[in-house]
């Protein structure tokens, strides 16, 4: 094989050898284009040859250019006045891309090469936000290719005005476009959402009343901060079933790709359900604070509508549950929906007044079956929705099938595994000899875990927090309140019997009497 020199001296040879025809040639080629040039420029609109020729210089330009300096630059720039504002306030989808920059640079700056930094408050919470300051870089890599990022101040001149403009201005080599545009920068904005969404304090938000929506200062929603401390752990029920929930939330939460594929919407409907007392309100906080969701609880009374209902759902934001609590009382969803429609009309005069006080259009049956799963509430994903009610029984079925509401959960009374969970939280104990006796009260009551609760607290105070009094107390709390219950229920069931009596004894006077008005004297 030839040595990679002797190719070149060759080579070289050849060409010089070639010189003189690549001249002549050269020169018969411009003998040719040189009138076709002239022509073009004299008899060609002007306009048209100046262009191309400009665009011709151009493009050839930028070729060698881009052999001197291959890198591209992009920009994200601060959003300033150009952020939009509805009644509302700040138009919640303007560009977020700078905040997410920044945020996922935050992390960056922690490497060395930033040195000079700038330290802001969070928008919410007591956290900074770590930023580089004006004029200051910070390497990246990206599937093994390097990329800069730096912190740009410019001059911006609008009219009169005259202010500054930021910019993280992203330099990369042009061979890599396609990968920065098409993945880098959309995982840079994926990751930063995620640090924004992490440092964030998490809000439970209710819904204002529908008839307030002409006053100015009007908001679907208003919220506070929620900090709830229950979380699973804490949840009094039973371990297998406590994993279920959770396995089936890690599911919801991590599976957006397949749900994508299925053509499902991103979202889920939990119907918790069961007596007073047993732990549904607590349940959804112990999810909100699990999955790191925010809360919005809708008061269905003081929906007016059903496109209030819907506007209340569009201003919802994903990764959020939407709960509503005590559903078989917020409005008469019960019975199917044929007999609602058939529903005769207000027969006393009570009846008339009363529902000439409800607003005309009251959110019906439909309008929240479209609100959990019509095509609205397919827009923006994640979310969970939460029904809780003490009477299952009651509720019309097509609110809570499968599919609609995916998983029922009944929440039951404190059985002694949920009492473990219990003693654990007040006592600070997993295991007693004393528990054996506890389980046998609850074997034979039925009581919920906030009954439970409120005996050991009781018998904490009472034992001064030592186990062993404690639970002793607590035994006889627990049996006292089984018998205090046995009797309201006794007394209940007796005055239920009572009315009952009472009004079959009315009932019966009062037929006599209609048969001795009726009979022939
Ligand atoms: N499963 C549970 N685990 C831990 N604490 C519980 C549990 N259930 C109830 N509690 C305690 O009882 C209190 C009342 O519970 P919660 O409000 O969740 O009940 P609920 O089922 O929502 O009742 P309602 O049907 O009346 O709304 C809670 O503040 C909590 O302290
Ligand atoms: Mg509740």
């Amino acid at each position: 094989m030839a040595e990679p020199g002797k190719v070149v001296v060759r080579w070289q040879r050849w060409a010089f050898a070639n010189l003189g025809s690549v001249f002549t040639n050269f020169g018969s080629l411009w003998l040719i284009l040189a009138p076709l040039v002239s022509l073009v420029a004299t008899y060609a609109p002007r306009r048209l040859f100046h262009t191309y020729f400009n665009l011709f210089l151009r493009r050839r330009s930028r070729r060698i250019l881009n052999v001197v300096d291959p890198y591209v630059t992009v920009d994200v720039s601060e959003p300033g006045s150009d952020v939009r504002y509805s009644r509302y306030g700040p138009v919640s989808d303007c560009d977020s891309t700078y905040e997410e920059v920044k945020a996922y640079l935050s992390g960056a700056c922690w490497q060395d090469d930033a040195r000079e930094l700038r330290a802001e408050g969070a928008r919410e919470g007591d956290g900074l936000v770590i930023s580089m300051r004006d004029g200051q870089d910070v390497a990246d890599e990206f599937r093994g290719v390097p990329l800069w990022w730096s912190s740009v101040v410019e001059k911006d001149v609008q009219g009169q005005r005259q202010g500054k403009r930021r910019f993280q201005r992203l330099t990369f080599h042009l061979r890599h476009r396609r990968l920065v545009i098409d993945e880098y920068l959309p995982h840079v904005r994926r990751r930063g959402r995620e640090i924004l969404f992490s440092n964030r304090r998490r809000r439970l938000y209710t819904n204002s009343k529908s008839r307030d929506v002409y006053s100015y200062e009007y908001k679907s929603w208003s919220y506070i901060d929620f900090d709830h401390p229950t979380t699973f752990d804490t949840l009094a029920m039973e371990p297998a079933k406590k994993k279920e929930i959770m396995d089936d939330l890690d599911a919801f939460r991590e599976n957006r790709d397949f749900y994508r594929r299925t053509g499902k919407p991103w979202k889920r409907g939990y119907l918790l359900y069961g007596p007073p007392g047993t732990g549904k309100s607590t349940m959804v906080a112990a999810m909100a604070n699990y999955l790191d969701y925010d809360i919005y609880d809708v008061e269905l009374t003081v929906v007016n509508t059903n496109t209030d209902l819907r506007r209340l759902l569009i201003e919802t934001t994903s990764k959020s549950i939407i709960v509503i609590e005590d559903i078989d009382c917020s409005l008469d969803l019960t019975g199917d929906r044929a007999k609602q429609r058939r529903r005769p009309g207000p027969s006393t005069k009570a009846a008339a007044d009363d529902a000439d006080d409800r607003p005309r259009n009251a959110v019906t049956l439909s309008g929240l079956l479209n609100f959990i799963d019509g095509l609205w509430s397919a827009c923006g994903g994640e979310r969970i929705v939460v029904f809780t009610t003490n009477h299952v029984d009651k509720l019309d079925p097509a609110l809570i099938r499968r599919g609609r509401m995916d998983m029922h959960i009944e929440m039951s009374y404190c059985g002694f595994e949920a009492f473990r969970t219990l003693a654990k939280n007040y006592l600070g104990i997993d295991e007693h000899e004393l528990f054996g006796s506890v389980e046998e009260v609850l074997r034979e009551v039925e009581l919920t875990p906030a009954d439970v609760a409120e005996c050991l607290m009781t018998a904490r105070r009472a034992g001064a927090g030592e186990p062993s009094p404690c639970l002793e107390i607590l035994v006889d709390e627990l049996k006292k309140r089984a018998e205090e219950k046995e009797k309201a229920e006794a007394e209940a069931r007796a005055k239920a019997e009572a009315e009952a009596k009472a009004a079959a004894e009315a009932e019966a006077e009062a037929n006599a009497a209609e048969m001795a008005r009726g009979s022939p004297r």
